[in-house]
């Protein structure tokens, strides 16, 4: 069954203000369509980044897969490595930590990989979670996954999610949010108060949720110091802290110290980085996403490792749209050792833009997972043109938070760490 064509659609979709430790996300979130054609008539679907550099590098190996066969994953992996000849990509917000040769490279190469395990389901006539050694679980749980947040864009009117700026915005984001979702745990996007304010957040939602998990990430906005400090403050109530601090030797320090596990979607983002980190048990759970870990078998492969050395194993998100949320679910079904309920960032797109490939639904905070053949979706054609027509007037081409913050106060800077 050998590739015949593939094509590669920039997409761009509405975002709210929401704020984090690099600054505050723009109008417009950015994503790349994969779809991937065989001489047998059966397509398949990918979703990745959509930044200028990421659209580059997935147009420039494209064509170098051409020809192969779909089974064919390690030929295909190496040549996404010879078409990127060595060099590295980057990304201006770092949220997803230093992009290096072989993470770049995971990068490029898991759009690909996904959709075809989307043909080789649809071929077989089986659900993608089947091939991955079968779902152990129906349904997939994802948390409330909270943002402090603007009323809305500067100049624009209030979105439909209104202001989140101090305990009572962030209990109230949560209750929505539950209410309309059913999740059972809850995360918080912090880093971007001063770190009383968000243990003061994270204790009112303790008082109004006494019995879901809870976690907090700053992204790095604190200094080993005041991580030990929050961690010590967040005793008993978060189930993990989240890339409290910078790099692996920093982690290491805090986990020494923390009542509770550190996760990491930051410092231990590339296979290279788990020799190092396991050394000096720098973190305790890995957050692990198909996005940039390689597509679905090497995050299988990490999951396995994970496994081996005892670590947890969670999922991190990025804004996304319907093809990534239908093959985080196959794989999460798949994965018996991912205790811990997924992040997904999905409700906070809207209504008009989640068409896009058909929606998968939540029921009681968890994602059931597709039983038909492939990922289960299909591509809605008019929201692709819809969203492809919003990419060429978004005027955006690459995620950059800081200066999208820079535009409203001059002087903000990326600070790690800032307290
Ligand atoms: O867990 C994380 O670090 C993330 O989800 C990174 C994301 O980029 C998030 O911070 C965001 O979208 O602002
Ligand atoms: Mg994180």
């Amino acid at each position: 069954m050998r590739i015949t064509d593939i094509t590669i659609t920039p997409v761009a979709f509405r975002d709210p203000p929401l704020l984090n430790s690099a600054g505050v996300h723009e109008p417009w979130a950015l994503r790349s369509i994969v779809e991937v054609h065989t001489d047998e008539g059966v397509s398949g679907l990918g979703e990745s980044y959509g930044d200028i550099g990421h659209l580059d590098r997935l147009s420039r190996v494209a064509p170098a897969l051409v020809g192969l066969d779909v089974h064919q994953l390690n030929v295909m992996h190496r040549r996404v490595a010879e078409v990127l000849g060595g060099k590295s990509g980057d990304d201006r917000h770092g949220l997803t930590g230093k992009l290096t040769v072989e993470g770049t490279v995971d990068r490029v190469f898991s759009p690909f990989e996904v959709a075809t395990w989307d043909i080789r389901g649809k071929a077989l006539g089986r659900p993608v979670s089947d091939l991955l050694g079968g779902a152990v679980r129906d349904a997939v749980p994802y948390s409330a996954y909270l943002f402090y947040k603007w009323a809305g864009h500067p100049g624009a009117e209030p979105d439909q999610w209104g202001e989140a700026v101090d305990p009572a915005g962030i209990v109230a984001q949560a209750e929505r949010l539950i209410a309309e979702y059913g999740f059972g745990s809850i995360k918080l996007k912090g880093g971007v108060f001063p770190p009383d304010e968000e243990i003061a957040a994270i204790h009112a939602l303790r008082e109004a949720f006494p019995t879901l998990p809870l976690r907090l990430d700053p992204n790095a906005a604190w200094s080993v110091e005041t991580s030990i400090r929050v961690a010590e403050a967040l005793d008993g109530v978060v189930e993990y802290l989240e890339d409290p601090t910078e790099g692996i030797p920093g982690l290491s320090e805090v986990a020494a110290k923390a009542p509770m596990p550190l996760a990491t979607n930051m410092y231990v983002v590339a296979f290279e980085h788990i020799a190092p980190s396991v050394a000096v048990d720098a973190v305790q759970v890995v957050l692990s996403d198909h996005h940039y870990w390689g597509g679905l078998s090497r995050s299988r492969n990490l999951a396995s490792t994970c496994e081996t050395f005892g670590i947890g194993l969670s999922m991190h998100s990025n804004s996304h749209l319907g093809i990534s949320l239908a093959a985080m679910t196959h794989l999460a079904a798949a994965t018996p050792n991912l205790s811990y309920a997924c992040d997904t960032h999905y409700p906070w797109n809207r209504e008009d833009d989640v068409v896009l490939p058909g929606a998968l639904t939540f029921v009681d905070g968890a994602v059931p997972v597709p039983t038909t053949p492939g990922l289960g979706v299909e591509l809605d054609r008019d929201a692709l043109a819809r969203l492809a027509e919003n990419y060429r007037t978004c005027g955006i081409v690459q995620r950059d938070d800081t200066g999208y913050m820079q535009k409203f106060d001059p002087t903000y800077e990326r600070l790690r760490p800032r307290w």
